[in-house]
C-alpha cells in the first residue's frame, strides 16, 4: 500500500507549510486539498456563480479545468497561484465547502494524487475521508492568537493591506463553519493532536517525522 501523511486542521495552522516541508523530507508527492476548494470558489466568481446553489457548483467542481505544475496552479490555463489566496475566496470555499455535492465533486480528484513513493495530504477531512487508511493521521493546530497572527503576518508580507481585527474574525467565522458542517467537519477524531503555538516550522516538520518513522516501522 501506498504510504499516505494526512495533515488536518484549522485555518493558519501551518499545515500547508508543514505538509511541504514533510513531503520534501521524505521524497512524497504534497497535495494541497485546500487548493481545490479554493479553486472552485475562483471558478465559481469568475463565471457569476458566486451565490448559485449546490447542483450548480457541484457541477461546476466535478468540470474544473485545473493543472497543478511544480508550485503553480492553473484555472483554464490562467495562472491563479496568487488568486486563489485571497481571505475572500478562502471565504467563499469555506461556504460551498459545506455542500456535499461539491466535496463528491472533488473526492476523486484528490485521490488521484495518490502515487508511489508517497502522499502528504493537507486539507480538512483528509484523514476522515479521502485518506481513511493513511499511516499517519496528524491533527495541526494553534491557539486562535497565534494562528491570527500568522496569518496577517503573512497577509502583510504579500503586501495585502489587512486590519488585525478583520483577521481575527474571518478566522473565526471560518473556523466555526468547517467545524460545524454536517458533512467531513474539521474534527481531531482519530488523529494525533500537534499544537504548534510554541514550535517553530522545522520543530512541527521534525515531530511528523519522528511519528511517521515508528509507524512505518510497525507497518514494514
Ligand atoms: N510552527 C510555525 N511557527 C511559525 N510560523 C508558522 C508555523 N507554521 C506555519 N507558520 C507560518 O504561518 C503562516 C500560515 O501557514 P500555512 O501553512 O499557510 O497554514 P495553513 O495551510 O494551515 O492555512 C505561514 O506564513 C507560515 O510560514
Ligand atoms: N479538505 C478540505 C480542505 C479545505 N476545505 C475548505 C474549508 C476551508 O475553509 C477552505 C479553504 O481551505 P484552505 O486549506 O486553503 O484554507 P487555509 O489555508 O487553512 O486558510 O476550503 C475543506 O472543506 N476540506
Amino acid at each position: 500500500m501506498i504510504p499516505v501523511i494526512t495533515i488536518d486542521g484549522p485555518s493558519a495552522s501551518g499545515k500547508g507549510t508543514v505538509a511541504q516541508r514533510v513531503a520534501q523530507q521524505l521524497g512524497f508527492h504534497y497535495l494541497d486539498s485546500g487548493a481545490l476548494y479554493r479553486l472552485t470558489a475562483l471558478a465559481a466568481v469568475r463565471q457569476g456563480l458566486a451565490a448559485a446553489g449546490e447542483e450548480t457548483l457541484g457541477q461546476l467542481a466535478a468540470q474544473l479545468p485545473v493543472e497543478f505544475s511544480g508550485n503553480d496552479i492553473y484555472l483554464a490555463g490562467d495562472m491563479v497561484t496568487e488568486a486563489i489566496r485571497t481571505e475572500d475566496c478562502g471565504r467563499l470555499a469555506s461556504k460551498l465547502s459545506a455542500f456535499p455535492a461539491v466535496r463528491t465533486a472533488l473526492l476523486e480528484r484528490q485521490r488521484n494524487f495518490l502515487r508511489p513513493p508517497g502522499l502528504v495530504a493537507d486539507g480538512r477531512d483528509m484523514g476522515s475521508v479521502v485518506f481513511p487508511q493513511a499511516l499517519l493521521k496528524v491533527f495541526l493546530t494553534a491557539t486562535p492568537e497565534v494562528r491570527a497572527q500568522r496569518r496577517f503576518n503573512q497577509l502583510i508580507s504579500k503586501g495585502v493591506d489587512v486590519i488585525m481585527d478583520d483577521v481575527v474574525r474571518d478566522l473565526r467565522n471560518r473556523d466555526e463553519r468547517d467545524r460545524t458542517r454536517a458533512v467531513a467537519p474539521l474534527d481531531p477524531t482519530g488523529a494525533l493532536i500537534l499544537d504548534t503555538s510554541a514550535l517553530s516550522i522545522d520543530q512541527a516538520m521534525v515531530q511528523i517525522l519522528a511519528w511517521y518513522s515508528v509507524n512505518a516501522q510497525h507497518e514494514g
